[in-house]
């Protein structure tokens, strides 16, 4: 579990975490969302004791990350995939996490093998892609087999295997009862990958919620076609329903759900060719929702 509650951060005069709180919840794949410079690094790190709070708390499985006893067996992160020295094999950088933390060694072949590196352990680190060194820092993430574990940007620059891998891996962590905090500025792969959505604009939360309760937030109401439009048009209208009719003799229907529809029109004998509801793509909510706290736009104007 991970408990972030008031947390503020300050750098200076400016708040890069500002009064934020929420959870995230074993079993549960959680996306953290916002735009750049919207906190969520700066949260990450101040989970794993890598920055102190200027105020409130953050907390894995109810303590700071300090007061753990053997923290690498309870929270495992990946925050810099660039983190492991060039110079050393995917192996000695394991065994040297592994030996720093009492983990045993027969666990460094068992992550080594979890994340496709196995054949590859032996080569150096700096020779790797950029979706290998991904893969050795969550390798690194898993090492202590901890029950909570953090992802900052896991699908930057990877290709769309690489995307689709993290992704699987992800969800069978959370199915394995972990607690999974995945940061992300991209909705559309949030979308796939996550239960719930924690989304962040300049610090401060702006939507705690699921996938599926944001869908149903930008609904936009419901697509009918029908050959009697005009005819249904005023049934509907009649019923309290707000209608809209579009240039291609389309009903855009507000007020009434898709069966309410149907019933009415059904109960007058007129035919349906189409009933759609219809919502803003995530992608869109996301934008609207986040549109207030966009740092840097294109052109370098501050939002
Ligand atoms: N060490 C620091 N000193 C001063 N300001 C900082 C420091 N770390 C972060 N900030 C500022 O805090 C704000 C939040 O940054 P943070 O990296 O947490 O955002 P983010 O949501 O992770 O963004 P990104 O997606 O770009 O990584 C930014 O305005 C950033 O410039």
């Amino acid at each position: 579990m991970i408990e972030v509650s008031e947390l503020t951060k300050r750098y200076g005069r400016s708040a890069a975490v500002d009064g934020l709180s929420f959870r995230a919840r074993p079993g549960t794949v959680t996306g953290f969302l916002g735009p750049n410079g919207a906190g969520k690094s700066t949260t990450m790190r101040v989970l794993l004791g890598l920055d102190a709070p200027t105020s409130g708390r953050a907390l894995v499985n109810g303590r700071r990350y300090r007061e753990l006893r053997r923290p690498m067996r309870e929270v495992g992160a990946l925050l810099d995939a660039n983190a492991a020295h060039g110079g050393r094999s995917a192996l000695d950088h394991l065994r040297w996490m592994a030996r720093g933390n009492r983990i045993p060694g027969t666990r460094v072949t068992e992550v080594l093998e979890q994340v496709g590196l196995a054949g590859v352990a032996r080569k150096r680190v700096g020779g790797f892609s950029l979706g290998m060194r991904q893969r050795l820092g969550i390798a690194g993430a898993l090492l202590g087999d901890p029950g909570v574990l953090l992802f900052d940007e896991p699908v930057n620059g990877l290709d769309p295997d690489g995307v689709r891998w993290i992704r699987e891996l992800m969800r069978s962590l959370a199915a394995e009862g972990r607690t999974v905090l995945i940061s992300s500025h991209l909705m559309s792969e949030m979308a796939l990958t996550a239960d719930r959505l924690v989304i962040i604009g300049r610090g401060r939360l702006i939507a705690d919620t699921s996938v599926s309760e944001l869908a149903e937030r930008f609904r936009r109401g419901v697509l009918v076609r029908s050959p009697r439009a005009p005819e249904l048009a005023a049934a509907l209208a009649a019923a309290g329903a707000e209608v809209d009719a579009g240039p291609g003799g389309e009903l855009s229907v507000h007020g009434l759900e898709v069966a309410g529809i149907g019933d009415l029109a059904a109960a007058r004998g007129i035919p349906l060719h189409e009933v759609t509801p219809r919502s803003a793509s995530l992608e869109e909510a996301y934008m609207e929702l986040t549109a207030g706290s966009v740092q840097y736009r294109a052109g370098g104007d501050a939002a």
